[in-house]
């Protein structure tokens, strides 16, 4: 065989060559969004250590119970000691020299993987963030005999281990270890006392053993403050309901900034997971993404985790201690899988039947939940039969008579057409002129409305629900006398023709409210041209040529003037040219400007030109002063 057959044949065998200050490098930058993160990995290790002290057969317990003590020194340094199972030489050496071993995942040193935080065997280096140097002193508890030794790593990957002597001060004297962080340059605040108090209590708040943390008092005198609770806020306690209450809300006002409005609590023994959804007190819009403060075994993996609960409740937020979802490695977020699934869709049952419930008694909540998180409502009841049966009984919709229910309308409709309008704008518009008239118009401009009420429509087909058309309100509308009509006819002719470019026509009506000048119908959908076609059909010989000439061809919109205003009549009255034409712009402006949607360039231009040609035409009229009437203060004399 040639060497260089030899070389790439498969039967060669190399390691890679691995080079350590990148890998650190990569691993403790790269991995983890910020240095913060080296606290958490710490704290895992002394609670691993702990439980694995805990679980290994034979072992005696530490005094006390066993605890991990946190004391940032006057040089700058970090110390971290627990009272867990230590490490021999020879574990060191295995475990803290080679990247991803883990004695989390080993049979004789660990007692089964899920018991622990830690798996992959890196998070050591996450310290190396903040550290030059890592130092570690262990005494194994496992083997009392064994000799204490001292691991000191470099952040450029190279390491120092050996055995020292039982009487080192820093070494456990009842099995432990003592892990020591000398600041990088530059990185010393990540290691000072009011950083690791805040950052112990956020990641190890909840951790169910005594995390403490060394500082000073005011007057100098050494203290050990314990930063982790005994008991999850959520779990059952001995206090009365009340008191489980308000600390459950206190709990949210401190870590997620808001007082709820309610809260939901979740339980879901088969993930090993307990917590709370708390509602939120204001609207948000459904395109946020909700994130969620999830505890891995009681340590905190991120205070902004998506996708635990389905897009539609995005009304909540929850805090939740699981056991059964796996972390990603850098332990700041959830692995998408298949358990992760199934518990997102079980917190969403919870959720829902809450919200089931809630809604279904009238209830100060319930009134206030509506008002602030309708839009979730509409969200679920797009996808949920039950929500949707549910959202038309209690879910409020503008409406020109004021706020109803699909249910009430239908109620109050006896079987009569349902019409709703799919866009605020239409509904501003139509709105003063409908609710005149009487017409039961509803809003259904929200968002998820335009879907919501083909469901509705398509599960109630007895209510009739369909969207307004223009003719619908223009039916409304009473028509004026045919001698009025005629008369106008040259008027109405020339302001169709002034709205050409906006292809409109203008008719005239009488209708409620009298100081509501004009009203524009928009007719999208052709409605107009075949109402138009069958009215002519209907119409006798002697008006047919008449309301052909009003209503053909048929335009997209339609200016509705009130023949019962007086601008109206005025403007109708007035001989042709462009003052009488700015008029009808300034009229067919300020119908559209009802809608409460901004101009664009060329009906702000329209309104601009309207303005000044009225203004001009008014600068211009020789000004009428009664000779007879007295001067007026400030006028020359
Ligand atoms: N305080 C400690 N006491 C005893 N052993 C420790 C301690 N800290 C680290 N070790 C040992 O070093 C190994 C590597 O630790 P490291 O934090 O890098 O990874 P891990 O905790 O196993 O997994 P992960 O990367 O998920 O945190 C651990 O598996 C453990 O055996």
């Amino acid at each position: 065989m040639t060497s260089a057959a030899r070389e790439g044949s498969p039967d060669s065998r190399a390691a890679f060559q691995v080079d350590l200050h990148g890998v650190v490098d990569l691993l403790a930058r790269h991995l983890y969004s910020s240095p913060r993160v080296y606290l958490r990995e710490l704290l895992q290790n002394g609670v691993d250590a702990l439980t694995a002290r805990r679980l290994l057969p034979g072992l005696a317990a530490p005094e006390g119970g066993g605890r991990i003590l946190l004391t940032p020194c006057a040089d700058g340094s970090l110390e971290v000691r627990d009272d867990g199972v230590g490490l021999t030489g020879a574990e060191a050496v295995e475990l803290l020299a080679t990247i991803g071993r883990s004695s989390k995942r080993d049979a004789d040193l660990g007692a089964g993987r899920e018991e622990f935080l830690g798996q992959f065997g890196i998070g050591l280096l996450s310290a190396f963030m903040v550290a030059e140097t890592i130092e570690l002193v262990s005494r194994s508890a496992r083997q009392p005999d064994a000799a204490p030794v001292r691991w000191l790593g470099h952040a450029d990957g190279r390491y120092e281990l050996g055995e020292i002597s039982p009487d080192d001060p820093d070494v456990p004297t009842g099995g432990g270890s003592l892990v020591r962080l000398h600041p990088r340059r530059d990185m010393e605040h990540w290691l000072a006392a009011e950083t690791v108090v805040a950052l112990a209590e956020d990641v190890g708040g909840l951790l169910p053993v005594p995390v403490l943390v060394a500082t000073t008092l005011e007057d100098g005198s050494p203290v050990q403050r314990r930063v982790s609770a005994t008991a999850l806020p959520w779990s059952p306690s001995a206090t009365a309901p009340a008191a489980r209450e308000q600390g459950l809300v206190a709990y949210a006002e401190r870590t997620l900034g808001f007082t709820p409005l309610a809260r939901i609590d979740l339980d879901l023994p088969l993930a090993g997971l307990t917590g709370v959804a708390y509602v939120l007190p204001g609207a948000l819009a459904p395109t946020s993404t909700a994130h969620h403060r999830v505890y891995l075994r009681r340590m905190l993996l991120s205070s902004s985790v998506p996708d635990l609960l389905p897009p539609w409740a995005f009304f909540v937020r929850c805090v939740v201690d699981v056991a059964a979802l796996r972390p990603t490695a850098s332990r700041e977020g959830l692995y998408d899988d298949e358990v992760l699934v199934a518990t997102r869709d079980a917190l969403g049952r919870q959720v829902r039947a809450w919200l089931l419930a809630t809604l279904a008694e009238p209830s100060p909540l319930a009134t206030t939940f509506l008002r602030t998180h309708h839009l979730a409502v509409r969200a679920l009841a797009l996808q949920d039969d039950e929500m949707l049966d549910l959202a038309t009984q209690v879910l409020p919709f503008e409406s020109t008579l004021g706020p109803t229910t699909l249910a009430d309308a239908a109620e109050r409709l006896a079987g009569e057409r349902l019409l709703f309008t799919t866009d605020l704008e239409e509904f501003r518009r139509l709105a003063p002129v409908a609710s005149a008239q009487g017409l039961l118009l509803v809003n259904g401009g929200y968002v998820y409305d335009d879907d919501l009420l083909t469901r509705v429509a398509a599960r109630f087909p007895a209510w009739r629900l369909a969207r307004v058309t223009a003719d619908d309100v223009a039916h409304t509308l009473e028509e004026v006398e045919p001698l009025r009509e005629l008369e106008v006819t040259e008027a109405l002719t020339g302001a169709t023709a002034a709205l050409t470019s906006a292809d409109c026509e203008v008719v005239l009506r009488r209708f409620e409210p009298t100081s509501l000048p004009a009203l524009l119908l928009r007719d999208a959908e052709g409605d107009h041209a075949r109402a138009a076609a069958a009215t002519v059909a209907a119409a006798d010989d002697l008006w047919g040529g008449i309301v052909a000439g009003l209503t053909a061809p048929a335009k997209p919109r339609r200016l509705v003037l009130n023949d019962d205003n007086t601008t109206v009549r005025a403007l109708l009255a007035g001989a042709p040219g462009p003052v009488r034409d700015a008029g009808v712009h300034a009229l067919y402006v300020t119908s559209l400007l009802a809608s409460g949607r901004p101009l664009n360039d060329g009906e702000s231009r329209l309104l601009d030109g309207a303005l000044r040609t009225l203004l001009d035409g008014a600068l211009a009229a020789p000004t009428t002063t009664d000779p007879a009437a007295p001067p007026r203060e400030g006028d020359a004399r």
